[in-house]
């Protein structure tokens, strides 16, 4: 953020975190003014890095040409950045710079880098924040991974919003880039749901827009967001892989305002493409705030009240059995293999539910030419279908970023739908 936040005016910047990772681990990431690189681009970076210093081992730092200035503080820019879109947008009739009068709202920071939200955003803002938890920074994170996707941060965050009455509780990673609610019957608003509260906001913004989603989601979050006139492209597994995804929709001229992964990462076109937990935290508390004004007692859950539970949602890993530099090549193979027999038909009521390595609802472009692109070899999704319910679920194979193993996800709206598509896969 510091390379487009104003007054600041710098070309790159690095940031420290190994996010909801264990202590043991710690990580970089890198930012330009264009937003985050992506791994290709880092790892460029490191091996000229690496060929640069081979030969001055022992004098590395020596070697960077990093001019390090007197301590600047971007927090404080930041979170006022965060307090006046709040401000401005709520445009609050009776109190303009406290539009949060009145609300309530716990922050579970699971003892990452988020605190700052509760005390530089919202008391600055005039809401109660009182009960909110985990808010002093702790590496070794004593109470629960910091992780909106954690059943422990948000049943926790939940209990604390029921306690307290509050309207409104916000789970954040370590990093700050992903998050998660609780809306005010205590109920988490994470995975699909969080990504329908965002699509409902963002498509009333903009009409028809489209959404990329990682290939994960549900039927029902494809229904919720073309009911509501927009367009959802499935995308592959990885945030950056998704918002990459957003930017090439928008360069090839479709209107992509929302890019999500069911992680909790999420990116807005209006806000650089950046995933930034806070910022997406921030459209909701306007949503919120507005939807007080406008004279509705409803709390932000009933804006996806009619998303449709998935049914059965499953997900396994299968080791690959390989020596580890030879995994990404046997991960392949497995997929090549999953995609053959589908498309030679060799599984009944199986098929393909792609184009190319762009999953996408109907209506979805591809690219500008509406060509398909190529068969991505790191991941597959069929959908599948029987005799007595039609479609009625989904499996995604694919190879996980991180470890040498393969990610199946299952999904059903058919009781035991998710076990028989298993048996299915495992018999083959
Ligand atoms: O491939 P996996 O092991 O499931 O990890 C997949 C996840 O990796 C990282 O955590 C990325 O930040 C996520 O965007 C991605 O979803």
């Amino acid at each position: 953020m510091s390379t487009l936040l104003s007054p600041f005016n710098y070309d790159a910047s690095i940031m420290m975190t190994a996010s909801h990772l264990p202590y043991t681990r710690n990580g970089l990431k890198f930012f330009t003014a264009k937003g985050g690189l992506r791994s290709t681009e880092v790892e460029e970076i490191c091996d000229r890095a690496a060929r640069k210093y081979a030969n001055r081992l022992g004098k590395v730092w020596s070697g960077f040409d990093v001019v390090v200035p007197a301590r600047v503080d971007f927090m404080s820019t930041y979170a006022k950045h965060l307090r006046d879109i709040i401000k401005e947008r709520v445009n609050h009739p009776e109190h303009y710079d406290t539009p949060l009068e009145g609300f309530k709202i716990i922050v579970n920071a699971g003892n990452g880098s988020g605190g700052f939200f509760t005390y530089d955003v919202l008391d600055k803002l005039g809401a109660d924040t009182f009960g909110s938890l985990n808010l002093e920074p702790d590496g070794m994170f004593p109470n629960h991974i910091p992780n909106p996707e954690d059943k422990v941060a948000m049943s926790l965050t939940g209990n604390s919003v029921l306690e307290n009455s509050a309207d409104l509780g916000i789970v954040f990673d370590t990093d700050v880039d992903r998050s998660g609610v609780v809306d005010d019957t205590g109920n988490a608003i994470n995975g699909d749901r969080l990504i329908a509260l965002m699509s409902s906001i963002i498509l009333r913004e903009h009409p028809g827009s489209t959404i990329v989603t990682d290939a994960r989601t549900s039927m029902a979050l494809t229904r919720f967001i073309t009911t509501r006139g927009g367009r959802h492209c499935l995308y592959r597994v990885g945030y950056r892989n998704v918002i990459d995804k957003g930017i090439q929709l928008n360069k090839d001229g479709v209107d992509t305002h929302l890019m999500m992964e069911t992680t909790g990462h999420g990116a807005l076109k209006e806000n650089y493409f950046l995933d930034d937990g806070a910022y997406m935290v921030v459209k909701i508390i306007i949503e919120m705030v507005r939807m007080k004004l406008g004279g509705s007692n409803d709390g932000i859950g009933s804006l996806i009240k009619d998303l449709e539970d998935p049914g059965e949602s499953v997900e396994l890993r299968m080791n690959i059995v390989s020596e580890p530099k030879y995994a990404k090549e046997k991960g392949a193979l497995v997929i090549e293999t999953f995609k053959q027999y589908i498309e030679e038909g060799r599984l009944e009521g199986w098929e393909l539910d792609s184009c190319g390595d762009c999953w996408v609802s109907e209506g979805c472009l591809v690219d500008s030419n509406d060509e398909p692109f190529a068969i991505d070899a790191h991941m597959y999704r069929a959908k599948v279908s029987d005799k007595e319910h039609g479609q009625h679920g989904w499996v995604h194979v694919r190879q996980s970023i991180h470890n040498p193993n393969i990610a199946l996800n299952f999904q059903s709206s058919v009781p035991g739908g998710c076990q028989s598509m298993t048996r299915v896969l495992l018999e083959k």
